[in-house]
């Protein structure tokens, strides 16, 4: 594997000449596609890197030998394949799934990530594979994460990332961009997760559709809240969420220098929000833009309490919640789930007391990955169970019985809520 090989080129090397005011997302596209672009063009562009996951990957594979007919990847270095969604396998058919899949990347010499190594979205910013100005597709809506680094990430389905393992090529419509405009730092127990629900709140399901979301006067911000934020820039239809790599990211992140914040660009909507004046929120059953403060849904019975994902499954997720579960036991009606979003993180918490306060008070671990965000593995929820999650999606069904129910908050009121049986905030208990 070579890093360098995903090296961006300098923006004067893209575009000699290059002057019009542009947001990030239409400087990284342009320089995908060679050219300056505009909201609202249809360009070719050439991505730097193709992320697949054992959810979609043997179909990936399937379209691109039988329909495309096309043997070998367009280029092994820009392709990562991850096994995180049920990893390991629970069943027969997923089992052989995997297995072609070790067997392609094997066979084209195309970097995988095998069962336990963690979630896709998470591993890909580790392995700084995804990093700034990148202009990054993968087979999963959340992909849109990679916008915590800076770059351009966005989901496609099969045939799509098949289109590009096979050519290296695709088409995009350049997005407007909506900037979201942050002021103020967060109150005590209220994190990155309630700012995404904000905008969540603010937006709508469709109110982003198609556009790009820059998050502004968050340079205080560290990457994982920022992780937190762009996995949730689907959950309002948009195309990528980018927080600019600047501030305290900087140096971790080392952005390319032509990728700059500039002035002048322009923005087709503004959302201002204030953190002094933001509650802990919460998303009810069964719409992940259904969003109110605490207080409203404070009291509700849960069965279970989930503590991991793209979106809240890092060390500091589990460090917040131990804060708070220090000492404490779970409540006996409820089950706590701890799915690390990574093998690292999980050291992480392994190095200090954190997942060993979480195991005392009551809490299960799982193997690192998606765990039983989809409902397929490790944790699935049967008929009438109540459950509170720190992940990004609560629709019907999603996590396992129809009848079941999925509230989204922070994992500082998952702790609170692990402990009282209820929701509930961490200064309630
Ligand atoms: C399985 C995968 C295609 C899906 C996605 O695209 O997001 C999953 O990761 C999800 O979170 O719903
Ligand atoms: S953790 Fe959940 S939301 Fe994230 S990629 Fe996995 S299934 Fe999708």
């Amino acid at each position: 594997m070579s890093i360098q090989s995903l090296e961006v080129p300098s923006r004067e090397a893209a575009h000699p000449g290059w002057q019009r005011p542009m947001t990030l997302s239409e400087q990284i596209l342009s320089r995908a596609a060679g050219r300056p672009v505009a909201p609202g063009d249809m360009v070719v562009v050439a991505p730097d890197l193709v992320m697949g996951h054992d959810s979609l990957s043997p179909s990936i594979i399937r379209v691109m030998r039988d329909q495309l007919g096309v043997d070998r990847v367009f280029d092994k270095d820009k392709i990562a394949i991850v096994l995180d969604h049920v990893s390991p396998a629970s069943t027969v058919g997923t089992a052989n799934n995997q297995n072609k899949v070790r067997a392609f990347a094997r066979e084209q010499d195309i970097r995988l990530f095998d069962v336990g190594r963690g979630i896709c979205h998470q591993v890909l910013v580790e392995e700084r594979l995804a990093r700034p100005g990148m202009l990054i597709f993968g087979s999963d809506s959340h992909s849109c994460s990679y916008g915590a680094v800076g770059a351009f990430g966005s989901g496609m389905g099969t045939t799509d990332i098949a289109l590009i393992w096979a050519t290296g090529k695709t088409w995009v419509k350049v997005p407007p961009t909506l900037r979201v405009q942050v002021r103020g730092r967060f109150r005590p127990g209220v994190s990155a997760k309630d700012l995404a629900l904000r905008v969540c709140r603010d937006l709508t399901i469709a109110g982003a559709t198609y556009a790009a979301i820059e998050y502004h006067g968050l340079d205080w911000l560290p990457l994982e809240g920022r992780q937190t934020l762009a996995s949730m820039a689907v959950e309002v239809g948009a195309k990528a969420g980018i927080v600019p790599p600047t501030g305290v990211v900087a140096e971790q992140l080392l952005p390319p220098a032509w990728l700059q914040v500039q002035e002048d660009a322009v923005y087709e909507q503004e959302l201002v929000i204030d953190l002094a004046e933001l509650e802990p929120q919460v998303a009810r059953p069964n719409q992940v833009d259904d969003v109110c403060d605490l207080s409203e849904v404070a009291g509700t019975d849960v069965s279970v309490v989930f503590l991991g994902t793209c979106t809240n499954g890092r060390y500091e997720d589990m460090r917040a919640a131990a804060r708070i579960l220090s000492g404490r036991r779970i409540h006996p009606n409820v089950r706590l789930m701890i799915t690390p979003a990574s093998n690292l993180e999980m050291q992480r918490a392994m190095r200090d007391d954190t997942l060993s306060i979480l195991i005392d008070a009551g809490a299960t671990l799982t193997t690192p990955g998606c765990g039983m965000c989809m409902g397929r593995h490790q944790g699935t929820l049967g008929d009438g169970d109540v459950c509170l999650s720190t992940g990004n999606r609560n629709f019907r069904g999603r996590m396992g019985a129809p009848s079941s129910r999925i509230y989204l908050a922070s994992p500082e009121v998952a702790a609170a809520t692990a402990i009282s049986g209820r929701i509930a905030g961490p200064e309630e208990v």
